[in-house]
C-alpha cells in the first residue's frame, strides 16, 4: 500500500510522463508538497498556467509520451482551458491534474473560493476538451481510475482530466496498474493493409502524406521504412512540419496547396493515390488545396480508423497498420525508382547592412543550423511560423491546426526540458506580449533558450488578411532592453549583419536565455506567408456571377 499521490505520481511515471509543469495553489498544496518531497518527477512552476500547459503539450510531443500539468482549483485550471483545447485539438496527450475541495468543504454548505457555478463546473468543462476524466474521490478505487485514465491518453493521444480532491492525497491506496493498449482487430487490420497495397500498387503516381500522429505513435523512423519499401514520395502537412528529420532521404516537404512550393503541390495534386498517415484533415492543412481530397484516391489513417475510399476499418491503430504493410511489402533492393525532390532552401544570408525581411530570418537560422547543427524547435503563432516553413526540416513545436498564440515560448521551455537540449523558439512580438515573459522562469531552471522576437510592433498577420485596421498597429516594447532583467540577454538588430552576428554570439553564449529582437518593417511578411494569404483569399474569392 502506498499514498494516493505516490500512486498517481509513480503511475504517471510508469506512464511515460517525465516532468510536472505546474503552479500551486491552497486546493494542490498537499499534492504539490508530495510532487516536490517524493522527487518521483522532477518538476518545474511558471508564472501563468497558460504557459503551464503549453509547456506541457511541447514536452509530450518531444517526448512522444505524456506532458503533465498540476494546477490549482477554479482560477488556475480556468486558466489552463485554452492550451489544453490546443493540446485535444493537435492530439497531444497531457495529463491534467487539478486540486478541488474537499469532501467536509464540499458538504460545508458555503460557496468555495475559486468556485464558479457549481463545485462541478471545473470537471464538465474538461470533460469537453479531454478524452477522458477521473475525480479520484475513493482512494480504493482510485488506482483503476487512474489506470484507464492513462491508458486512454496514451491510446489516444488526447489529453485527459484527473481531480485531487486536497483531503485525500494522503489517503492509503494501492500501486497503479498499467493497462495494455488495446490491440488492433486482427480482421480489419489485414483486410485494411491489403486494400491499401492492392490501390499502391496500381497507382501511376502515389504519395505519402504524413502528420502528427508519427510522432505521437513514435513511428516516424517506422513510416520512413515503410515509404522507403513502397517507393512513395512522402510529404508533411503544415500541421507536420519539422517530422521525419532523420529522413531528409524519403522527405520531400511541406505540403502547402497554392502557398507551398511548385512542385511539392504538384506531387500532392497530381497524385492518383494519397496514403494520408496521422493527419488532421484541418482547413489550415487543407484550405489550399486546389484538388480536393477526393475519397477514391485518398487513404487516411488517423484515431485508430483507416478510411480507404469509402471503406472504413474501426479498431486499426496506426502503428499496426504500418507493420502489416511493411510485412505484406516484398523487401525492395534496388534504390528508390522515383526521382527524389530536394527542395532548395534559403541559405546564405549576406551579412549586410541592409534591413531584415522575414524570410532572411529563415535564411540566418539555416546558415547557423548548418555550422552548428540543428536545434530542436518551437514557433508561436503569427508570420513566425510561416518562416518556419522556410528553414530546412527541423522538429518543430507549433499550433500549426489550433493556430493559438501564446505556444511559443513556454513551448520552448518545455521543449527544454524534455530534450534537454537548448531549443531555438521563433516568436512574434505579439505573441510574446501574451507568454514571452515564462522566460524570466530559466534562470532558476537552468534552461538557455534562443529566442528570435519578430517585432513589426504589429499584428501582422491580420494586417496581411485586412490591411485597413489600425488596430493592428501595437507599441514598441524594446524587448531586448527587457530581457537582462529576466535573467538573459538581450540583443536588437536592423541590419542583417547585425542578425547574423547575434545568432553567432547567442549560440557561444551558454547558461542564460538569448532574446533576439529582430525589428521588421510593418506591411512585410515572409514569402510564404504572403502565398498563403493569396492563397487563402483566391479560395474564399466570391465565384464570378
Ligand atoms: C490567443 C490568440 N488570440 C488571437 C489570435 C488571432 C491572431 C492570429 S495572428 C495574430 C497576430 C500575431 O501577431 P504577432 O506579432 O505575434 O505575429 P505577426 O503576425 O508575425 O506580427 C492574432 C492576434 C490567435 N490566433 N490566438
Ligand atoms: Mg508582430
Amino acid at each position: 500500500m502506498t499514498t494516493l499521490a505516490a500512486a498517481l505520481l509513480e503511475g504517471l511515471k510508469e506512464h511515460g510522463a517525465r516532468e510536472i509543469f505546474g503552479i500551486p495553489g491552497d486546493f494542490v498544496l498537499p499534492f504539490y508538497k508530495a510532487i516536490e518531497e517524493s522527487r518521483i518527477l522532477p518538476h518545474y512552476t511558471l508564472s501563468h498556467e497558460p504557459g503551464v500547459g503549453f509547456a506541457a503539450d511541447a514536452a509530450a510531443r518531444y517526448h512522444q509520451g505524456l506532458g503533465v500539468a498540476v494546477v490549482t482549483y477554479g482560477a488556475g485550471a480556468f486558466n489552463l482551458v485554452n492550451a489544453v483545447a490546443g493540446a485535444y485539438a493537435e492530439r497531444s496527450p497531457v495529463v491534467v491534474i487539478a486540486g478541488a475541495p474537499g469532501a467536509r468543504e464540499r458538504a460545508g454548505g458555503f460557496l468555495l473560493h475559486h468556485q464558479a457555478r457549481s463545485i462541478d463546473t471545473q470537471l464538465a468543462v474538461f470533460r469537453e476538451i479531454t478524452c477522458d476524466q477521473a475525480v479520484l474521490d475513493d482512494p480504493g478505487r482510485a488506482p483503476e481510475a487512474i489506470a484507464r485514465v492513462l491508458r486512454n491518453a496514451r491510446e489516444q493521444s488526447l489529453p485527459v482530466y484527473i481531480e485531487a480532491p486536497r483531503d485525500l492525497v494522503g489517503a492509503r491506496t494501492a500501486a497503479v496498474p498499467t493497462l495494455a493498449c488495446r490491440p488492433a482487430d486482427p480482421g480489419a487490420l489485414a483486410e485494411c493493409a491489403e486494400e491499401i497495397l492492392a490501390r499502391l500498387a496500381q497507382a501511376r503516381a502515389p504519395v505519402m502524406i504524413v502528420d502528427v500522429e508519427i510522432r505521437r505513435y513514435r513511428i516516424e523512423a517506422k513510416t520512413a521504412k515503410l515509404a522507403r519499401a513502397l517507393e512513395l514520395p512522402v510529404v508533411t502537412t503544415f500541421t507536420g512540419r519539422g517530422l521525419m528529420e532523420e529522413a531528409a532521404d524519403v522527405l520531400a516537404g511541406t505540403y502547402l496547396g497554392a502557398a507551398g512550393h511548385p512542385e511539392i503541390t504538384r506531387l500532392v495534386e497530381d497524385a492518383d493515390a494519397m496514403l494520408l498517415l496521422g493527419v488532421i484533415v484541418s482547413d489550415t492543412n487543407f484550405a489550399l488545396s486546389q484538388r480536393q481530397l477526393d475519397a477514391q484516391r485518398t487513404m487516411l489513417a488517423v484515431g485508430r480508423e483507416v478510411r480507404v475510399g469509402h471503406h472504413v476499418y474501426r479498431n486499426v491503430p496506426i502503428e499496426y497498420l504500418e507493420d502489416e504493410l511493411v510485412r505484406r511489402t516484398p523487401r525492395r533492393n534496388k534504390p528508390a525508382g522515383r526521382k527524389r525532390l530536394v527542395l532548395p532552401y534559403p541559405r546564405g544570408l549576406a551579412a549586410d547592412d541592409r534591413p531584415i525581411a522575414p524570410s532572411d530570418v529563415a535564411a540566418a537560422i539555416n546558415d547557423l543550423f548548418d555550422r552548428h547543427g540543428k536545434m530542436p524547435m518551437a514557433a508561436d503563432m503569427g508570420d513566425c511560423l510561416f518562416v518556419a516553413m522556410e528553414i530546412d526540416n527541423t522538429a518543430l513545436a507549433a499550433p500549426g491546426y489550433y493556430a493559438g498564440m501564446g505556444f511559443g515560448v513556454p513551448a520552448g521551455i518545455g521543449v527544454a526540458v524534455a530534450t534537454q537540449r537548448r531549443p531555438l523558439v521563433l516568436v512574434g512580438d505579439g505573441a510574446f506580449q501574451m507568454t514571452g515573459w515564462e522566460l524570466g522562469n530559466c534562470r532558476r531552471h537552468g534552461l538557455d533558450p534562443i529566442v528570435v522576437l519578430l517585432n513589426n510592433r504589429s499584428w501582422e498577420m491580420l494586417r496581411a488578411f485586412q490591411p485597413e485596421s489600425a488596430f493592428n498597429d501595437l507599441d514598441d516594447w524594446h524587448f531586448a532592453e527587457i530581457a537582462p532583467a529576466l535573467g538573459g540577454t538581450g540583443e536588437r538588430v536592423t541590419t542583417r549583419r547585425e542578425f547574423a552576428a547575434a545568432l553567432e554570439r547567442a549560440v557561444q553564449n551558454r547558461g542564460r536565455f538569448a532574446l533576439i529582437e529582430v525589428m521588421l518593417p510593418r506591411g512585410r511578411t515572409s514569402d510564404t506567408l504572403a502565398r498563403f494569404v493569396a492563397g487563402f483569399k483566391a479560395v474564399r474569392a466570391p465565384a464570378p456571377a
